[in-house]
């Protein structure tokens, strides 16, 4: 990889974003497929894309404790301590509920409540992801959705990942369809004989999911689509290549449409970073992936000063943003747009992908210029509450059909007036 000057027309977002007019139109005849077809539809399209015939839509228990003996000790101890910490994080985003009484009898209120029934969508395609299904499940059960159903697509022995299925037991998830891709999304949206509709899809997934959650907003509602895994590093001469070129790989093995980018001052810093891209690559399992990643959507960028480097990094608004330069924490108050951002050399994106506890659905594609991370926040509404005495009514009557009259609303105007005796 080479070090380049960093032009102000770069940006992540990557050509795939919308789709392609063929895989739109996919999309589009698979919702309308389980529209018509529901459970048999979503069977036949599992056969053609997953390859697979399934026997069942829904996980049995006896999955489940089979996968129970598939997980060692250390795997369970590892899901239970991340599960404990993503918990505490969310537990703190909860908002109250409010009421103000004011002192001629007026109160006003905000009341938080929780969706009634949510779908998450946990990827399976190329990887298993377990650790979605926590940054999934986990808000909506801290803000007090009680019916959550979960979709995953099957491996060829018709099974989810062992650890997937655990870590949703362990969130007692109990609605788990083995069903991936559009059709999933379709199936959460418009409901199947055998599968609930809900009210809202959250999680990230492959350009088939993110188009089919387009297509179906409006019927449900949806979290931001959260596509292919980015990284900018920030780093500055002091900062160590290896762990750079490490971090950048952890990302660009999820997909060829992952996005690795290094925005750095030092030019030397730069080619020890492409140096060691070139060396972690050589034995990395998923190297085929990764090297199509980095060939394509990834990026080692130079700039003058750390002033523009910031200002590049915020034009970019990456998903995820290390910054390892001498002062990590001096740099944090002038980023505006980043996912999530992590400071210093120990904070590797993976310690936030799996552990630390923020969730790691976050904007893609320049989306963190006005969306946030997956939170409590996706799960709730806010409902308004408004009770006006007597008194309050006689004061402000003569305010409110005043309005009522500017609009040329007269019937709201009269059903003031008439609380007032005028009418
Ligand atoms: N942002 C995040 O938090 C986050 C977390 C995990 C994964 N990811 C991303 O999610 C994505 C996961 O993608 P994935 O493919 O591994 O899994 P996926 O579960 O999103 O997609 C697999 C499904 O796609 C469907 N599909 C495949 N080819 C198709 C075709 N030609 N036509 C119609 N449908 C087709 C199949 O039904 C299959 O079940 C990756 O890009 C990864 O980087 C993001
Ligand atoms: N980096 C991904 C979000 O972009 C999340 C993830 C899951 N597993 C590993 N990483
Ligand atoms: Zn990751």
């Amino acid at each position: 990889m080479n070090v380049t000057p960093l032009d102000e027309s770069v940006t992540l977002e990557r050509t795939i974003e919308g789709g392609t007019e063929k895989q739109r139109e996919s999309v589009s005849s698979i919702i309308e497929k389980v529209r018509e077809n529901g459970d048999k539809g979503l069977i036949e399209l599992t056969e053609i894309f997953d390859r697979v015939t399934l026997d069942e839509l829904f996980v049995q228990q006896e999955e489940i404790d089979e996968a129970y003996n598939q997980v060692n000790d250390k795997e369970l101890e590892a899901i239970r301590k991340a599960i404990e910490n993503i918990r505490d994080f969310h537990q703190r985003q909860l908002r109250q509920s409010w009421m103000v009484t004011k002192e001629d009898g007026t109160m006003l209120g905000q009341r938080i409540i929780p969706f009634d029934r949510v779908g998450i969508y946990v990827p399976g395609g190329k990887a298993a992801y377990p650790s979605t299904i926590m940054m999934d499940a986990i808000p909506a059960i801290a803000a007090g959705v009680k019916s959550i159903t979960m979709c995953s697509p099957p491996g060829e022995d018709q099974r989810l990942h062992p650890m997937v299925l655990v870590t949703a037991s362990e969130l007692g998830i109990k609605n788990i369809v083995k069903i991936g891709g559009a059709q999933a999304v379709a199936a959460l949206a418009y409901g199947t004989e055998s599968i609930q509709k809900v009210d809202k899809i959250v999680g990230p997934g492959n350009i088939y999911v993110a188009l089919a959650k387009r297509e179906v907003f409006g019927q449900v509602a949806i979290d931001s689509i959260a596509g292919p895994s980015e990284i900018v590093v920030l780093a500055d001469e002091t900062a160590r290549a290896d762990y750079i070129a490490a971090d950048m790989l952890s990302q660009a093995e999820h997909d060829e449409l992952a996005s690795a980018v290094l925005v750095t001052t030092s030019e030397g810093l730069g080619k020890k970073v492409a140096e060691e891209l070139e060396r972690q690559l050589e034995d990395l399992p998923r190297k085929k992936i990764a090297e199509e990643s980095l060939d394509k959507h990834g990026a080692i960028y130079l700039t003058e000063t750390m002033a523009e480097a910031v200002e590049a990094v915020n034009r970019l608004a990456p998903e995820h943003l290390e910054i390892m330069t001498a002062q990590p924490d001096n740099l944090l108050g002038s980023i505006r747009h980043a996912g999530a951002v992590f400071l210093g050399p120990y904070s590797a994106e993976a310690v936030g992908d799996y552990f630390a506890g923020p969730n790691h659905v976050l904007p893609t594609s320049g989306t963190a210029r006005f969306s946030s991370p997956l939170g409590v926040d996706d799960f709730v509404k806010r409902s308004s509450v408004i009770s006006y005495s007597k008194e309050a009514l006689e004061e402000n009557g003569e305010y409110i059909s005043a309005i009522a009259r500017i609009e040329g609303l007269e019937a709201h105007a009269r059903a003031v007036d008439i609380r007032k005796g005028e009418k």
